[in-house]
């Protein structure tokens, strides 16, 4: 197989959406690396509606959740001079995320890194994002969930908004992709990882969440090697009303008067049910059928059918038809019905794992053209095919086989036609790709790679003595491999 270019090397597109501190603020940072600042803050001081949220039961052991609230309960606040800003872990499009730990350490609790992302207001005002900073900030807010980001405080100093979250100590999937024999990660890891980071976008899509940006440098891995789903700025966020519908009626359209609107301005049409209760099919599904050349490219066409018999009660809690016409995302990720301006909802996720498991397998996107130009058209018309790798097992061909058929359901240009857009998340955990993978417990299963020591021990004597240059330059380079772009 051919080795594959790196991002950097092969998209050079200079609109790239890195951004750097201004020198201004760099020198704001390191003058409060030493305290010399106070903030006004409180403890993720969430507007009233969603109070509730800063109950985590997910952390509710977690030593990092258990300091800021004990720091909350003794200061009365926590805010930026409580903080020790060690490094820049990188930049986005909205502002600079810091490794950072608490001052001075609780008592008996052990000294926790944490991630802070900082972002400079008035820039974004000026630039027209602070809606999608204040998106991040409330979606954040709303998390609580193994593979998604933990959201401990918020803050503001100055015209600086700071959000302290879980520090991720593996880096990203791109970057792991990288390190792997081929720039491809085996069909295990590639499996593990697909199927956690299913299980986040099945939460998010329950809370009325399109995420919108997947991609392997948005999936950080956890300091015990499994993975946090990040960077919400591009995600859409829809009010839904649970309904539980009754099982005798078997279809969407049966029952459209009672779904409730979306009130996200970018959300054009009205969000369907994100809690509805009606019969599935137990006919036994027809076993795909054995393909002899994984070089085959896949149609995709057939895709998955809307009209299936419903008998068992089955419960869907995703917005199956949320409809955005907002033109964001990452070009080589971008779903057909985003660049066509159709109008597009959770399935969008779905196209986006196709090719996010696509790209761990073969170490390329599938659609990817000479410029990005050329990309949106493949991506438009280009029928999906695979390259050819050589299998070391029939064991392995099979799998390959089962995780094709997955990639071509996913990557069905059709949006109505795409797997998960029926019955949402369930209809891709129960693909044959995912047999045996034990849902409830996937937290339990030992991850392909688990961090390298450096980070991981949290006690005072291996805290990082930084100077003040070192402390502003950046942790990991944040090239943005994929160029990201966005046109609301
Ligand atoms: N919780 C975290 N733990 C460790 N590193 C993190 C964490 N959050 C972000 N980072 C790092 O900081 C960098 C910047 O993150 P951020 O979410 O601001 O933007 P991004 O994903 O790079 O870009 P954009 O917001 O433009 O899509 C990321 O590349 C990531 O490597």
């Amino acid at each position: 197989m051919a080795t594959l270019a790196s991002r950097d090397e092969s998209d050079n597109d200079s609109s790239s959406s890195s951004v750097t501190i201004p020198d201004s603020s760099r020198s704001w940072m390191s003058n409060l690396s030493f305290g010399s600042l106070r903030s006004s803050v409180s403890i993720t001081s969430l507007p009233e509606s969603t109070l509730s949220s800063t109950y985590k039961p997910h952390k509710a052991n977690q030593a990092a959740w258990e300091t800021i609230k004990r720091l909350q309960i003794a200061s009365g606040r926590v805010g930026l001079d409580h903080f020790l800003l060690l490094r820049r872990l990188g930049s986005g499009d909205l502002g600079n995320v810091y490794l950072c730990q608490i001052r001075n350490p609780v008592v008996g609790l052990p000294q926790c890194f944490y991630a802070m992302k900082v972002v400079d207001k008035e820039a974004l005002a000026i630039r027209n994002k602070l809606q999608r900073a204040q998106m991040e900030k409330e979606i954040l807010g709303l998390l609580d969930h193994p593979f998604l980001p933990t959201l401990y405080a918020e803050f503001e100093a100055s015209h600086y908004s700071c959000l302290v979250m879980e520090y991720c100590p593996g880096g990203d999937l791109y970057a792991a992709r990288q390190r792997q024999t081929g720039r491809r990660f085996p069909i295990s890891s590639a499996k593990f990882y697909a199927a956690e980071t299913l299980l986040a976008l099945e939460y998010l899509h329950m809370m009325g969440i399109v995420y919108r940006d997947l991609k392997p440098e948005n999936v950080l891995v956890r300091e015990d090697g499994h993975i946090m789903l990040s960077d919400f700025d591009l995600s859409l966020k829809c009010d839904v009303v649970p309904k539980l519908l009754r099982p005798n009626k078997p279809k969407l359209e049966a029952i459209d008067h009672e779904y409730e609107a979306c009130f996200t301005p970018s959300c054009a049409t009205p969000i369907r049910p994100v809690l509805s209760c009606f019969s599935a099919s137990n006919k036994k599904k027809k076993k795909a059928s054995r393909v002899t050349t994984i070089t085959e490219g896949v149609d995709g066409g057939g895709g998955h059918r809307q009209d299936q018999e419903l008998d068992n009660p089955e419960l869907v809690a995703e917005p199956i038809n949320a409809r955005s016409k907002s033109f964001v995302g990452t070009h080589e990720y971008l779903a057909p019905e985003v660049i066509s301006g159709q109008g597009h909802g959770s399935a969008v996720d779905w196209w986006t794992l196709g090719v996010f498991l696509y790209e761990m397998l073969y170490g390329r996107t599938p659609f990817k053209g000479e410029n990005n130009e050329r990309t949106l058209i493949n991506i438009l018309k280009q029928p999906l095919t695979f390259p050819r790798i050589v299998v070391s097992s029939s064991k392995e061909l099979e799998e390959m086989v089962k995780v094709q058929d997955l990639i071509g359901k996913l990557l069905v240009k059709n949006p109505k036609k795409r797997i998960g857009s029926f019955k949402g998340s369930v209809e891709i955990k129960r693909h044959e790709f995912f047999k045996g993978v034990n849902w409830a417990l996937i937290r339990s299963v030992i991850p392909p790679e688990v961090p390298r020591e450096a980070f991981k021990n949290t006690s005072r004597a291996h805290i990082p003595k930084l100077s003040k240059k070192e402390r502003e330059a950046p942790y990991q380079i944040s090239h943005h491999q994929h160029h990201q772009f966005d046109c609301f």
